[in-house]
C-alpha cells in the first residue's frame, strides 16, 4: 500500500521497524517487523478476492498469474498474502531458472483493490501494508531466477510497481505502464519508486511519477523500462504473447540451473551491494560452480576438440 502523508512519529516507527535491511536475498524488514507482519496478515485476510496462480514448467521457467479479472487484476488483501506464499514456494524451487509474471484476461494489474484502500484509511495500517508488499516484492526480485514481467493491457499504480520487481519487462502492442499514484494524492508504497530510479534513472523516474506519464512500448524501450515488444500480432490469440515471452526468456535460461541461478546471484550482488561485498559474494558463488558438474562437463567436451 502507500505511505500517506506521515508525521515524524510514523517515519520514526517505520525506521525502528526497519532494523538492519538484509543485504542478502530475502525480506527487507528485520525481525522487529515480525509482530506487525502477523497483524497485517490478519487484516489482509479480511479483503478476499482473486488469486495468484503459479505453474512451474519442465523448462525451469515458472509462470505467475495475477488473477482478479472482474477488477482488472487489482490486488485484494488475500492476493497479497498469496503473493508472499508463491514467492516462498519459488524460493524453495531449486531447479528453477526463470519466472514470467503476467496478468489474467489480457491485462496486467491495476494496483491495490480500491475497496481495500478505502477501508484502510489509518496511516499506520497503510504503512504496515506498505512494508508487507515491499517485503514480498523485494523477495520476488531477489529470487535466484531470471524474471520478466509480461505487460499486456494496463499496469497501473501498484501494478506498475509490480513490473519493477522483475529483472526485465516485455510489453505487448497497445499496452501501458503508468504510475498513477499522483492522481490519487499518493506516492508509490510497494518499493516501486526505489526500484524505478535504479531502472530508468532519477530524471526519468521523476517524470514518470510527477507526470503520471503513460509508458507505451516505444517510450518504455526509449527510457529502458521495457526490454522488448511481444505478440499477439494481427489475428493471433492473446496467448501468443506468453509463448513469445517464454521464447525470449529461454535465451537466458538455457543451460544448467546451477549456472543460471549463480549468474542471477552475482548480478544481484553487483546491483545491491557495495563493491567489496559484491566481490566477496562473487568469489563465494564462483566457488559453488568452479569444478562443479557443469564446469567439468564443459572441460571434458573442450578436451575432445583437440
Ligand atoms: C501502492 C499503490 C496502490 C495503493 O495506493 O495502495 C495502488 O495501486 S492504488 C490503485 C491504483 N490503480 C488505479 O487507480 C486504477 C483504477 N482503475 C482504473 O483506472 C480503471 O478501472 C482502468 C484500470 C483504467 C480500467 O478502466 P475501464 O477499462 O474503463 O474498466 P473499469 O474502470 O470499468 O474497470 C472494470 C472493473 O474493474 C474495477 N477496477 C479496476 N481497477 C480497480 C482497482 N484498482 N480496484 C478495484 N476495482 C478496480 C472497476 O471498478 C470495474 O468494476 P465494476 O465497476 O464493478 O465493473
Amino acid at each position: 500500500m502507500v505511505l500517506r502523508c506521515v508525521g515524524r512519529h510514523l517515519l520514526t516507527t517505520a525506521h525502528n521497524a526497519l532494523g538492519r535491511p538484509s543485504r542478502r536475498g530475502g525480506a527487507v524488514y528485520g525481525s522487529a517487523y515480525a509482530v506487525q507482519q502477523e497483524e497485517i496478515r490478519q487484516k489482509l485476510q479480511g479483503f478476499p478476492g482473486g488469486s495468484i496462480n503459479l505453474v512451474k514448467l519442465e523448462s525451469g521457467i515458472a509462470v505467475m498469474t495475477i488473477s482478479n479479472p472482474a477488477r482488472m487484476n487489482a490486488f485484494s488483501g488475500t492476493m497479497m498474502l498469496e503473493l508472499q506464499d508463491r514467492v516462498s514456494e519459488l524460493e524453495e524451487w531449486t531447479e528453477g531458472k526463470g519466472l514470467i509474471v503476467r496478468g489474467d484476461a489480457a491485462t496486467f494489474c491495476s494496483g491495490s483493490d480500491l475497496n481495500a484502500v478505502q477501508a484502510i484509511s489509518d496511516p499506520q495500517e497503510g504503512m504496515k501494508m506498505c512494508m508487507f508488499m515491499q517485503n514480498a516484492l523485494t523477495r520476488l526480485l531477489r529470487l535466484p531466477l531470471i524474471s520478466v514481467a509480461l505487460v499486456e493491457g494496463r499496469a497501473l499504480g501498484g501494478g506498475a510497481e509490480l513490473t519493477t520487481s522483475c529483472d526485465f519487462r516485455l510489453m505487448t502492442v497497445g499496452s501501458e505502464i503508468r504510475f498513477v499514484h499522483k492522481h490519487m494524492g499518493l506516492v508509490p508504497g510497494w518499493g516501486g519508486a526505489a526500484r524505478l530510479v535504479r531502472i530508468v534513472g532519477s530524471q526519468n523516474a521523476l517524470k514518470l511519477l510527477a507526470g503520471a506519464q503513460k509508458v507505451d512500448p516505444a517510450y518504455g524501450e526509449q527510457i529502458g523500462l521495457s526490454d522488448g515488444v511481444v505478440g499477439p500480432r494481427e489475428g493471433e490469440a492473446a496467448e501468443a504473447a506468453l509463448g513469445e515471452a517464454e521464447q525470449w526468456l529461454s535465451n537466458f535460461t538455457r543451460g544448467p540451473a546451477s549456472v543460471i541461478r549463480a549468474v542471477k546471484k552475482v548480478v544481484l550482488s553487483g546491483r545491491e551491494l557495495p563493491l567489496e561485498d559484491a566481490l566477496r559474494t562473487e568469489r563465494d558463488v564462483f566457488g559453488t560452480v568452479w569444478g562443479g558438474p557443469a564446469n567439468l562437463d564443459a572441460l571434458a567436451r573442450k578436451s575432445k576438440h583437440k
